[in-house]
Parts: C-alpha cells; sequence; structure tokens
C-alpha cells in the first residue's frame, strides 16, 4: 500500500471503500475497495475532500482490511449464523433464524484483549429475531499483519463455535398454579395467561393447566398426571416463598425433584426454583413471574428451550446484572437484566 496524490492515482487500484457523509442526505460507500480509479472519479474525490489516496502496494504476509474482517468472521461463526459482505471494513453476523443467542465469552475476551482486532457481539443467552445482526469484527488498521488474524481463527477453532444461535425446541409444557385463592375461584387465576403467553411466544405450547390447593399431595399428584401426558416440561406456578402456606418447593420435591437451585440472585425473581424430574425441567416460579414484565422466566426458560440443562452455575452467573431497574417502559432483552455472564 502506498499514498499517491488523487490525480496521479487514475488506473491505480483502490485499498479501501471511501465513505461519503452528507448530512441528512446521504452516508455510505461512494467508492469501493478494488475499484480502480478514473479520470472522472478525481474531482468527486476531492469534493470527498480527498487529496491523497491509499493504493495497492501490498507486501506478502498482510491482510487488508476487508480480507481480514472475512477471515475472523468465518473462523467465529456457527449454526444459525450468517455472514454479510465486508463493508468499509467490517463484516456482521446476523441470525439466520429465531433462536437463543450463544456467545462464548471466555474466548471472546481473549480475541479482545489483542491489539488491533474489533469484535463485538450483542450480550450471551438472549432470544434474538431472525435476520437481527448479532455481532461484527472489523480490524482497527487498514492492513494487518496476518498471524494476527491467524491466532483469531486459532482461537475460534478451539472454542469453537465463537457465536450462534441455537433454535428453540417447541415443548408441550405442563402447568400446575397452586393458591387456595384461586383453586377456590375466590380470585380469578392471571399466572397462567402470561406463563402460556411467554411460551407461546418462544414457539413451545401448554399442554394442560391443573389447578391445586396449597398442598403438597396435590402438587405431586399434578405433576405426576402432567408427566404421565407426556409433558416435555413442567412450570409450578406460585407458593414459593416463605408463607406457612408456600408448599410449592416441598411439593416439588415431593415429586421426586432434582433440586438444581432454590433461590435465583435476580430481583425479580429471587424465590424461583429450577429441578429436574428424570431429564425434565421443572420451574417454580414465585408469583413476579405473574406480573414483572420481565423476570427470572425470561432468563432461564429460553435455555431451557434451546436444549441446555440449567447449573447451579448458570444461576449463579446471573447475580451480575439480576437487578431489574424496573424501567417506566421495559425494553427486556435490550437491557442489562440478567446479562451479567
Ligand atoms: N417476608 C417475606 N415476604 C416475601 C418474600 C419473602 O421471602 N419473605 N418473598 C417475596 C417474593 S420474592 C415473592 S415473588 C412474593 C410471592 O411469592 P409466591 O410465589 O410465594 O406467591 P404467592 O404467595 O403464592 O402469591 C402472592 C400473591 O399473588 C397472588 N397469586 C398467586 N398466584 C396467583 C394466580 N395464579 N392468579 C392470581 N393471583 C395469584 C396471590 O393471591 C397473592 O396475592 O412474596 C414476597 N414476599
Ligand atoms: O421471587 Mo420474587 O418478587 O423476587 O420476585
Amino acid at each position: 500500500m502506498k499514498v499517491v496524490p488523487v490525480q496521479e492515482a487514475v488506473g491505480m487500484v483502490l485499498c479501501h471503500d471511501i465513505t461519503q457523509i452528507i448530512p441528512g442526505e446521504f452516508k455510505g460507500r461512494a467508492f469501493k475497495k478494488g475499484h480502480i480509479v478514473q479520470i472522472e472519479d478525481v474531482p468527486k474525490l476531492l469534493n470527498i475532500g480527498k487529496e491523497n489516496l491509499y493504493v495497492w502496494d501490498m507486501k506478502e504476509g498482510l491482510l487488508h482490511e476487508n480480507d481480514a474482517a472475512v477471515r475472523m468472521a468465518r473462523a467465529a461463526a456457527g449454526p444459525g449464523i450468517s455472514l454479510t459482505e465486508p463493508k468499509e471494513g467490517k463484516v456482521s453476523l446476523v441470525a439466520t433464524r429465531t433462536g437463543l443467542l450463544k456467545v462464548n465469552t471466555g474466548a471472546l475476551y481473549r480475541i479482545a484483549e489483542m491489539e488491533q482486532i474489533v469484535f463485538a457481539t450483542l450480550h450471551t443467552n438472549q432470544i434474538v429475531a431472525e435476520n437481527k445482526i448479532v455481532a461484527g469484527t472489523r480490524i482497527i488498521p487498514l492492513v494487518i499483519d496476518e498471524q494476527s488474524v491467524e491466532r483469531v481463527e486459532k482461537i475460534c477453532g478451539g472454542n469453537y463455535p465463537l457465536v450462534e444461535v441455537k433454535p428453540l425446541r417447541p415443548l408441550k409444557v405442563g402447568v400446575v398454579t397452586t393458591g387456595s385463592e384461586v383453586y377456590h375461584g375466590r380470585i380469578k387465576d392471571k399466572f397462567g395467561p402470561v406463563v402460556s403467553r411467554k411460551l407461546e411466544g418462544w414457539g413451545s405450547s401448554v399442554l394442560r393447566q391443573i389447578l391445586v390447593s396449597d398442598s403438597i399431595d396435590m402438587i405431586v399428584e399434578a405433576i405426576t398426571t402432567l408427566l404421565r401426558e407426556g409433558a416435555e416440561m413442567i412450570v409450578v406456578t406460585g407458593g414459593m416463598s416463605v408463607d406457612p402456606d408456600d408448599v410449592t418447593p416441598a411439593g416439588i420435591r415431593a415429586a421426586g425433584g432434582r433440586i438444581v437451585s432454590y433461590g435465583a440472585p435476580t430481583l425479580p425473581g429471587a424465590m424461583f426454583m429450577m429441578a429436574y424430574i428424570g431429564d425434565i425441567p421443572v420451574m417454580g416460579l414465585p408469583g413476579c413471574v405473574m406480573y414483572a414484565r420481565s423476570s427470572i422466566f425470561d432468563l432461564i426458560a429460553p435455555r431451557v428451550l434451546a436444549g441446555e440443562e440449567i447449573t447451579p452455575r448458570d444461576i449463579a452467573r446471573l447475580s451480575h446484572g439480576g437487578l431489574c431497574v424496573n424501567c417506566k417502559e421495559c425494553r427486556y432483552p435490550d437491557c442489562g437484566f440478567g446479562k451479567g455472564n
């Protein structure tokens, strides 16, 4: 790469895209990398403020910004990701399906510690819609030592995939709704509609909802019935905290639940329970899930639907970022809630 005055660049090959910005009218690529400068381009280039240009004079072992970005993006992209064309040195990673975004943050941080390399992503473990841009990568200078890109490729290879979008399985979910006030018809159930609306939004459905009173035996019987009927996931609503009538955790245990965690370091969602009966995930949902627009249910259920087994470490990792600030207008998932990984 060498610098030549615009007037002398006619017939030479541009080695980067040239951006033009006309406020309120246009921002974009006026000339493409690889373009051969024409005599009629000269006044336009001068109007954009380019008196000198970088033109190709490539040495062995150096990579142009576009080629470097393509190689890094290819190395990082896993299932559910497509790549854009390089533009002004950047390649974007795009979700090819709606699903759960997974970013290998340990490997990402190693790449981020390298000089001259940029790899930026959305937070891991959130649902992203098809066609959403989930990450972007570029180098800082116009050309880079090929070895740096090889190092990125090596980190990505050893931690593949750096970025992926996992599909959500459509599960048949059994719902047990506890509470004598609901069971006896004193108040109308408000938990069922919230849970089924969220599940349907994620592509799953409610197999059946069974209302029970605050009774361990009734909870056990309802869970057993739903399992027999083919429930692939169970949620038990209410009765999760400290009142004498809060028997849901005991009910889940008595139904054979292997407890991963009772309690989650999120607010709202503190009284959440994660358990498994065999390999069927069972969640105890505290009252907040019914009224908070986003809660622990939105953090954990998508991961379960993506086929992940939830561990105590996964729950503990929610603590940093686990405090919902209760915005007037909830923007979740475009906020920090549950994203401290
Ligand atoms: N002293 C303490 N108070 C509270 C604690 C605590 O640890 N110590 N925990 C708080 C947390 S966190 C939550 S969340 C809430 C309630 O948790 P629960 O899951 O036990 O909820 P319930 O007691 O069953 O119900 C609370 C409230 O919501 C109504 N409800 C319950 N289910 C339904 C339904 N299906 N449809 C309509 N309404 C329902 C219920 O009637 C109660 O009014 O506790 C905090 N307090
Ligand atoms: O389990 Mo509760 O209110 O934290 O949300």
